[in-house]
């Protein structure tokens, strides 16, 4: 699976570090977490993260906007260096349209959901995306248990995928250890986000391998 790492538990004082700390340990992309306060009860990064991230990484930036009315912010993630954009399905009436913005930004568009929309909820939408996310904690903040009750939603898209021919990944997110994501993966999932347990260790490169090992 490719691992992303949460930047939501690095050590912000040593943010740069500490990215750099998981691009050489071989972390696939960096997940940066971007909440409001209002969609979510928490405050985290914003596009100037973002901007000055882009000038010291060359990682796949996969930015998820726990924000309400995303299609306000989508251009200015763009412009700042995202590569691949995530909104909530739950984040506005107009999540065609959201996913749309973000293609028009030449962007690839992830949906996400939280723990409690179901995949038939989205299912029109998913010839439309590159990447499906699934949260499998209450999206706001790190260090959560893994909600097991999520990985039917994994195996529903994983045979929505198959039977259709689309090419979307499947990314987890939310309390992601070195046993939860073997389950992840045999599901079908193809991405795991990963945030207190590759920083909240002392070498996150350890950490990332044990994931990887699964
Ligand atoms: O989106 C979120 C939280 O809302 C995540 O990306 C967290 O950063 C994951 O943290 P862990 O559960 O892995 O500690």
């Amino acid at each position: 699976m490719k691992i992303a790492p949460s930047i939501l538990s690095a050590d912000i004082a040593n943010l740069g570090r500490d990215v750099k700390r998981v691009e050489q340990a071989g972390a696939d992309y960096l997940h940066i977490d971007v909440m409001d306060g209002n969609f979510v009860p928490n405050l985290s990064f914003g596009t100037n993260v973002v901007r000055q991230l882009r000038g010291q990484s060359y990682l796949t930036f996969d930015v998820h906007l726990m924000v309400e009315h995303p299609e306000s912010w989508i251009d200015e993630f763009a412009a700042a260096g995202a590569d691949i954009i995530g909104v909530h399905y739950e984040a506005t009436p107009h999540i065609h349209r959201a996913l749309r913005m973000i293609h028009e930004a030449g962007k690839k568009a992830e949906l996400v959901i939280c723990p409690g929309t179901s995949v038939a909820m989205i299912t029109d939408l998913l010839s439309d995306v590159e990447q499906v996310l699934v949260m499998t904690v209450d999206p706001g903040f790190g260090g959560q248990h893994f909600l097991p009750s999520m990985i039917h939603k994994i195996k529903q898209l994983a045979e929505i995928k198959a039977q259709q021919g689309f090419a979307y990944e499947i990314e987890v997110d939310g309390g992601i250890n070195d046993q939860t994501i073997a389950q992840c993966k045999q599901a079908g999932a193809t991405i795991a986000v990963a945030g207190s347990f590759v920083y909240n260790h002392e070498t996150p490169a350890i950490q990332i391998q044990k994931l990887k090992a699964v």
